[in-house]
């Protein structure tokens, strides 16, 4: 690469966006934020401000920009796959916001783009890959240390929604994370999801049905069940525990520090995704940004397969609730261009 620093551009200056900024700006070595863009030009300029940054309404703008060597999308996932496409056909590596998109056409069209295109570019952010006990857990599923896995336990729970948010998304845009958890962790695709709820919860939004329970199950034999409550209250809390037939291991359990006080103890529980896995967002992205200098991608994230594989999951699972029968995903040959990815 020809500049010192990788020089990348932002896409999307919401929740997501305003914090990668800053990370971008502040802990990652080795790049510049050099443009924002959103619609929404005022968040654009905020979130540059006090950066070397310039803020732009319209992404297509920075897309091919020759001041922009790499993108990051933290724009809602209903608009990615035409950014996608047109960061493909410039050539410009992205670090992508999880959903890849929220269907799986649309996700298969951009599988299809970048194998064109003959060059992987495209990461998708999910980002507990990138989590240090997360991590921890697929040593011990590789090296066998819990014996052959048979089942996953998950917890996901979000303090409140923002606004607009539905029964669908808590699918394709909560439980994605954890089809790609699940496909990541037990090395196997996904072969059909079942989703139930109990009634919902008085604090869940009108019409939104909040708990659900998904259950997972992959082609190699083992079940994964998902508790995803998005209106729990209390904080952000996500958490597995892999069981195996010689032993099992939970991460995201409670932890310090541990404060014992007027005849009681207590901890504190994380307020969202940003406090629970900053220090993994942090790694994620210096690991994208030294690959990208070197033209490279990062063979421990996620590529546009597993965002092609997460989205053909969430689309089962979309149908299996709103039909309340079991759903199996149908998913694509996959391509030898991402074999072994
Ligand atoms: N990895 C995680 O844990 C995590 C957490 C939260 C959100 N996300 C993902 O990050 C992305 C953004 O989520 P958010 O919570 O920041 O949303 P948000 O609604 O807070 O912000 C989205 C921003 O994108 C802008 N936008 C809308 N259309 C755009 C377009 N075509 N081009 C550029 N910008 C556009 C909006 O104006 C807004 O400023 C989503 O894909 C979401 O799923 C990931
Ligand atoms: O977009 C967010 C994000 O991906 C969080 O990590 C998840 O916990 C939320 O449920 C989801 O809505």
């Amino acid at each position: 690469m020809e500049h010192k620093e990788l020089r990348v551009g932002l896409i999307g200056a919401g929740r997501m966006g305003a914090d990668h900024a800053l990370r971008l700006d502040q802990r990652i070595s080795g790049v510049r934020l050099a443009a924002v863009a959103d619609p929404d030009l005022d968040r654009a300029k905020q979130v540059a401000d006090g950066t070397a940054a310039r803020a732009v309404a319209d992404p297509f703008e920075i897309i091919g920009d020759s001041g922009v060597d790499a993108l990051v999308i933290a724009s809602p996932g209903e608009v990615h796959e035409p950014l996608l496409l047109a960061a493909i056909d410039n050539d410009v590596p992205v670090l992508c916001e999880k959903p890849l998109t929220p269907d799986a056409k649309s996700s298969l069209r951009v599988v299809e783009a970048e194998e064109a295109r003959g060059k992987r570019l495209v990461q998708v952010g999910f980002m507990r890959r990138f989590d240090v006990e997360y991590a921890e857990l697929k040593r011990l599923l590789d090296t066998g240390d819990l014996g052959a896995p048979l089942m996953l336990h998950c917890v996901h729970r979000n303090a409140a929604t923002p606004p607009g948010f539905t029964s669908e998304m808590m699918i394709y845009d909560s439980v994605v994370h954890e089809f790609d958890t699940a496909r990541w962790l037990l090395d196997s695709e996904i072969s059909a999801v079942t989703v139930r709820a109990p009634r919902s919860s008085s604090a869940a939004p009108a019409g939104l049905l909040d708990p659900q329970i998904v259950t997972i199950e992959t082609a190699r034999g083992a079940v994964v069940d998902v508790e995803i409550f998005v209106n729990c209250g209390f904080g952000y809390q996500v958490r597995c525990e892999a069981v195996g037939e010689q032993g099992t291991a939970l991460v995201g359990g409670d932890s310090g520090p541990v404060i014992h006080r007027s005849g009681q103890w207590s901890g504190v529980v994380t307020a969202d995704f940003r406090e629970r896995f900053g220090a993994a967002f942090d790694h994620e992205f210096q690991r994208w940004a030294d690959a990208a200098h070197q033209g490279e991608v990062d063979s421990a994230a996620a590529d546009v397969w597993d965002g092609y594989a997460a989205a053909a999951a969430c689309e089962a699972g979309v149908h299996a609730q709103v039909s309340g029968e079991r759903t199996e995903v149908e998913l694509a040959e996959r391509p030898d261009f991402y074999a072994g990815g």
